[in-house]
C-alpha cells in the first residue's frame, strides 16, 4: 500500500502563536544531497517528514555528474579519453538505479538511460557544436526521473517535469524568462494530488532549443518555480545547514545566520556567498516567499531562514570573501556596454565614473570576447575582496569603524560602501589571507551571539523582573545582545521572533498574547532564531518545571526562581544536571534560596577553594522570619501572615511557607549543592498548618487563617515563659552515618544568634573545614520583590557573561 507524504510544514511560522496557512511549498536538493544511494534515501525521508502532495520538488543533477558532462564536452576530440569517460558516466547512472529501484521500474530507466548516452556519443562526433546544452541537460534530467521512480515506488505517487516545457526564455530580450508563458505551462504539466519532481537548471527558448541557468542555477530554478506557484516557502536543502557570519570552512567562530534580511541575502549572492547564488533571489522580490536554507545531512537542525524581518534580524553582519575577481579598466566604456556588462556578466563592483568595474573570473572569457568584439581597449588585474555586509551597513559608522581598523596593515586598492548600502567592500590586489578574513570577522561581529529571553511567571516576582529589564538592558554591556522575545503565565504567552518592546512588555502581553500549551512552547522554542536562549523561570509551578528536561535537552539555559525542580527526586534532579552537562545548558538557582543573597554562590567557591560543607543551619524563610520576629501577640497571627503575603515575601499560597515545604525545598536544594545525595523526604519536617486547613484553596484558606491564631498564641506563651522566642530553624549536618536533617520551630534564647534577626531577613550559618570555630555567616533579606527580582537579574548578567566567552566551533556535516 502507497504511504502518504505527511501534511506538516516545514518552518511555516516562526511564531507557533499565529500559524500560516500555507499553500504550496518549494524543495530544491542540490548534487550533495542527492550524490548517492544512500543520499537519495535521505531525501525520500526528508521528503515524508515535510512535504505535503501538492509541494513541488526541484532537483539538481546527482553528485558530480554535471562535472561529467562538462568533462566529456572537453573531451570530445579524444577518443579513449571521451569513452572512458561516457562509461563511467553510464555505469555511475546505472548503478545509482539499480540499486534503488525494484527491476521493472529499473529496466525502464536504463533503457532510457542507453538511449540518451547513446545520443551523447553520436553528438559527440560534431564536438557538441548544437547539442552542448542538450548534454548538460542530461543530468537534472536523469536526476528528476530517478527521485519520481524511488518516491512512486516507496512512498507516493510522482511524477518528473522536464523543466524545458516550462520555463521559456527570451532569445531576443536577453534570455530573460517569459513569465506569463512559462506560468501557463507550469499550470499544465504539474500534476495533482502527486509530488511534481522538476529539473532545476535547464529551460528552453522559444524555439525549443535547452538553455541553461548558469552553474548553481537549480536554486535559481526553485525561486523561478515557486515565483510562478505563488509558493510560500522555498527551502534549499544543501550541504550546509545555513548561511554563516564567513565561511565556516575558514571561519571557526563563524556563527549561523537563523534569519537574513532578503536584500542582504541577495548582496551576499551577489558578492559570490558559496551558499547563496546571485539569481536566486531575484524571483522572490515581488511576493512574500520566504527561503529556508538547510541541511539533508542535518534535516533537524534549523537552518537559515530568508525573508522580510525585524530589527533584530536586520542588525546581523556578515563578512564574505571573493579570491577570484578581475578588474576590467578602460576608458571607453560607454552607457550601451555598461548596461550589457551588467546583465550579462553581473558586476559585484563599478567605479563611480564608469573607468572600471570588478566581476567574478567564472565571466571573465566571456566578457572579454564581449568587449574585444566591441573593439573597447581595456587592461585587467586579478583582485581579492572582503566584504562585510549587513542591513544597511555602509550607513553604519562604527561597523565600518571597526572594518577599516582591522584592514589598517593590510594594502586596500580599494574601499567602497555598495550603491545599495548593504556591503562595505575592501579590494586588495593580493588574495585575502585566512587570517586576515578571521580578524575582520573577529572584529567587525566582535564575535558576539544574539541572546533571546522567555520570562515565564509574570506575578509578584515576574512583574518585578521585566519592570528593571529595559535600564538593566541600557545600561550593561553585558546585556548588549539580549532581546526579549517571550513571555508566559500559566495561560497565555506572547512570542515574537522579532523581539517585544521591553519598554511596553506588559502592555504588549496584554494586547497580543494568546492560549498556549507547553507542546506549542517546546515546538517554537525548537527552532527559535538566536544563538542562545535563556528561559527564566518565575513560576511557582512543578508541572512547569518539569519541562527542564526537554529545554536542557535542546540546549537551552535556565534561571530559576522556582524551586520545584532543584528539590525534585534524586533520579530526576541527577537526570537534568546530567542533560545539561552534556548539552552545555546552564542552569542558575541563586535565587532559590535567600532570594537575592549570595548563599549558593558562597558554597560554590567554597567548594572550588577545596573546602568541603559539614553544617548548613539557619532562618531560611523571609516569610517566616517576618511573621515571628514580628509576632508578639498584639496582632492576631492570621493578621500578620496577611500583612506578610500583601509585601510579597510569602509563596503563592502562604501554606508552603506555614508548612514548611519552602524551608524544607530550600535545605535540600543547599545541601544538594554541597554534594550531598538526599530526597526531600530525607528532611525532617514540622507542619504548621492544621489538617483541617490542608484540604482548602488559597482563597479558602485566607479566609480561615484565623483558625491558626490558637495555636500560635499558645506557642508565644510558651516561649515566653522560657524566656525565648519562636523561629523556624533550618539545620542540615554532616555526621559519621551520613547526616542529620530537619525544619521545625524552635524557641530559642532570646540572645542566640538567629533571634536577633531584622524582620523577612535570613541567616545562613556555614560550618566548613575552613570555618570551622567561626562559621561562615551570610545575612540579609531573604525575600521579597526587589532583592528576588535583583538577584534574577544578577544571574542573568553571570549568564551572558558566560556566554559570551563561550566559544562555539561550527561542526560542518556533509560539506563538500
Ligand atoms: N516571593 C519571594 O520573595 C520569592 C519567590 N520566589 C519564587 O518565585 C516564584 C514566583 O513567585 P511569585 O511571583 O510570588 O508568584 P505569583 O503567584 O505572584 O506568580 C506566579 C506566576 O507564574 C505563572 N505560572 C504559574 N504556573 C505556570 C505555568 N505552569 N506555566 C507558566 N506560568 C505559570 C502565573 O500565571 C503567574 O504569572 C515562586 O516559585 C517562588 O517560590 C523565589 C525567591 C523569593
Ligand atoms: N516565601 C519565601 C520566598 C522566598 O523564597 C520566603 O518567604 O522566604
Amino acid at each position: 500500500m502507497q504511504q502518504q507524504v505527511q501534511n506538516i510544514e516545514f518552518n511555516a511560522s516562526l511564531n507557533p502563536l499565529k500559524q500560516v496557512e500555507v499553500t504550496t511549498n518549494v524543495h530544491k536538493f542540490g548534487g550533495s544531497s542527492l550524490a548517492n544511494a544512500a543520499c537519495i534515501l535521505r531525501v525520500v525521508e526528508i521528503i515524508k517528514d515535510n512535504a505535503k502532495l501538492n509541494d513541488f520538488i526541484v532537483v539538481s543533477a546527482n553528485g558530480k555528474t554535471t562535472d561529467q558532462l562538462f568533462e566529456l564536452l572537453e573531451s570530445a576530440d579524444n577518443d579513449q579519453l571521451f569513452a572512458t569517460q561516457l562509461k563511467q558516466l553510464k555505469d555511475d547512472q546505472a548503478a545509482l538505479i539499480n540499486e534503488l529501484l525494484d527491476n521493472n521500474q529499473a529496466a525502464q530507466l536504463l533503457q532510457q538511460l542507453t538511449a540518451d548516452i547513446e545520443f551523447i556519443n553520436t553528438e559527440s562526433a560534431n564536438s557538441f557544436k548544437q547539442s552542448r546544452n542538450d548534454v548538460l541537460a542530461f543530468g537534472e534530467l536523469w536526476s528528476a526521473k530517478l527521485l519520481a521512480a524511488v518516491l512512486s515506488q516507496n512512498v507516493c505517487k510522482a511524477n518528473a517535469i522536464d523543466a524545458r516545457k516550462v520555463l521559456i526564455l527570451d532569445s531576443g530580450n536577453n534570455f530573460q524568462l517569459n513569465e506569463q508563458l512559462s506560468k501557463t505551462n507550469i499550470t499544465a504539466e504539474k500534476l495533482a494530488n502527486q509530488l511534481n519532481i522538476f529539473t532545476g537548471f535547464i529551460a528552453s527558448d522559444e524555439q525549443g532549443n535547452t538553455q541553461t541557468l548558469g552553474r548553481n542555477g537549480s536554486d535559481y530554478s526553485a525561486t523561478i518555480a515557486a515565483h510562478l506557484l505563488n509558493a510560500q516557502n522555498v527551502t534549499l536543502w544543501t550541504d550546509v545547514n545555513g548561511v554563516y557570519s564567513a565561511d565556516p570552512r575558514i571561519v571557526n567562530t563563524a556563527r549561523k545566520l537563523f534569519r537574513l534580511e532578503n536584500s542582504v541575502a541577495k548582496e551576499l549572492g551577489r558578492l559570490g556567498n558559496p551558499v547563496l547564488h546571485a539569481n536566486t533571489l531575484n524571483p522572490l522580490t515581488t511576493h512574500n516567499i520566504h527561503l529556508n536554507v538547510a541541511s539533508s545531512f542535518a534535516p533537524q537542525d534549523s537552518g537559515t531562514e530568508i525573508g522580510a524581518f525585524g530589527e533584530i534580524a536586520k542588525s546581523e553582519i556578515s563578512v564574505t570573501h571573493n579570491n577570484e575577481l578581475i578588474k576590467i579598466d578602460s576608458t571607453e566604456f560607454d552607457v550601451k556596454t555598461l548596461e550589457q556588462i551588467n546583465t550579462r556578466f553581473q558586476p559585484i563592483y563599478q567605479c563611480q565614473n564608469n573607468t572600471c568595474i570588478v566581476i567574478s573570473q567564472q565571466f571573465a572569457d566571456l566578457a572579454l570576447h564581449y568587449l574585444q568584439a566591441q573593439n573597447i581597449t581595456f587592461s585587467t588585474l586579478k583582485v581579492s575582496l572582503i566584504a562585510v555586509v549587513g542591513y544597511q551597513v555602509a550607513n553604519r559608522g562604527e561597523i565600518k569603524a571597526r572594518f577599516k581598523r582591522a584592514l589598517k596593515h593590510t594594502d586596500i586598492a580599494q574601499f567602497v560602501g555598495s550603491s545599495n548600502g548593504h556591503s562595505l567592500l575592501a579590494f586588495f590586489e593580493h588574495e585575502s589571507s585566512v587570517e586576515l578574513i578571521n580578524k575582520v570577522h573577529s572584529q567587525v561581529t566582535k564575535d558576539s551571539r544574539n541572546i533571546g529571553l522567555v520570562i515565564a511567571g509574570l506575578g509578584n516576582i515576574g512583574k518585578r523582573f521585566l519592570e528593571m529589564l529595559p535600564q538593566q538592558l541600557n545600561r550593561l554591556p553585558a546585556l548588549e545582545n539580549v532581546h526579549l522575545v517571550g513571555l508566559a503565565t500559566s495561560k497565555k504567552a506572547l512570542i515574537n521572533t522579532d523581539g517585544i518592546e521591553v519598554n511596553q512588555a506588559l502592555e504588549l502581553f496584554q494586547q497580543d498574547s494568546l492560549a498556549y500549551d507547553n507542546q506549542l512552547l517546546l515546538e517554537w522554542l525548537s527552532q527559535h532564531p538566536y544563538d542562545e536562549l535563556v528561559l527564566v523561570d518565575i513560576t511557582p509551578s512543578e508541572q512547569f518545571s518539569n519541562l527542564y528536561q526537554a529545554f536542557f535537552e535542546q540546549g537551552i539555559h535556565v534561571i530559576s526562581a522556582n524551586k520545584c525542580a532543584g528539590s525534585s527526586s534524586t533520579k530526576a534532579y541527577n537526570q537534568l544536571l546530567n542533560t545539561q552537562q552534556l548539552t552545555g545548558s546552564q542552569w542558575l538557582v541563586n535565587t532559590t534560596v535567600g532570594a537575592g543573597l549570595p548563599v549558593n554562590y558562597a558554597i560554590n567557591d567554597l567548594l572550588n577553594s577545596g573546602d568541603e560543607i559539614n553544617e548548613v543551619a539557619g532562618i531560611f524563610s523571609g516569610t517566616l522570619s517576618w511573621l515571628f520576629s514580628n509576632f508578639d501577640g498584639s496582632l492576631a497571627f492570621s493578621q500578620l501572615l496577611q500583612n506578610a503575603l500583601e509585601q510579597g515575601f510569602t509563596e503563592p499560597d502562604p501554606r508552603d511557607d506555614l508548612s514548611g515545604l519552602d524551608v524544607q525545598r530550600k535545605l535540600l536544594i543547599l545541601a544538594r549543592l554541597a554534594g550531598f545525595e538526599l530526597e526531600l523526604t530525607d528532611i525532617e519536617c514540622q507542619n504548621l498548618v492544621p489538617n483541617s486547613l490542608i484540604g482548602l484553596s488559597t482563597d479558602e484558606f485566607l479566609a480561615q487563617a484565623n483558625l491558626l491564631d490558637e495555636y500560635f498564641a499558645d506557642k508565644l506563651h510558651e516561649a515566653k515563659q522560657q524566656n525565648g522566642c519562636l523561629r523556624y530553624v533550618a539545620r542540615f549536618s554532616k555526621t559519621d552515618s551520613g547526616y542529620k536533617a530537619k525544619v521545625g520551630l524552635e524557641i530559642l534564647a532570646n540572645d542566640h544568634a538567629f533571634a536577633n534577626l531584622t524582620p523577612c531577613d535570613n541567616i545562613f550559618l556555614l560550618t566548613t573545614n575552613w570555618y570551622q570555630d567561626n562559621p561562615l555567616i551570610i545575612q540579609g533579606p531573604g525575600a521579597g520583590r526587589d532583592v528576588t527580582a535583583g538577584g534574577l537579574h544578577s544571574d542573568l548578567v553571570n549568564l551572558c557573561r558566560e556566554l559570551a566567552v563561550k566559544t562555539k566551533e561550527v561542526e560542518i556535516k556533509g560539506i563538500n
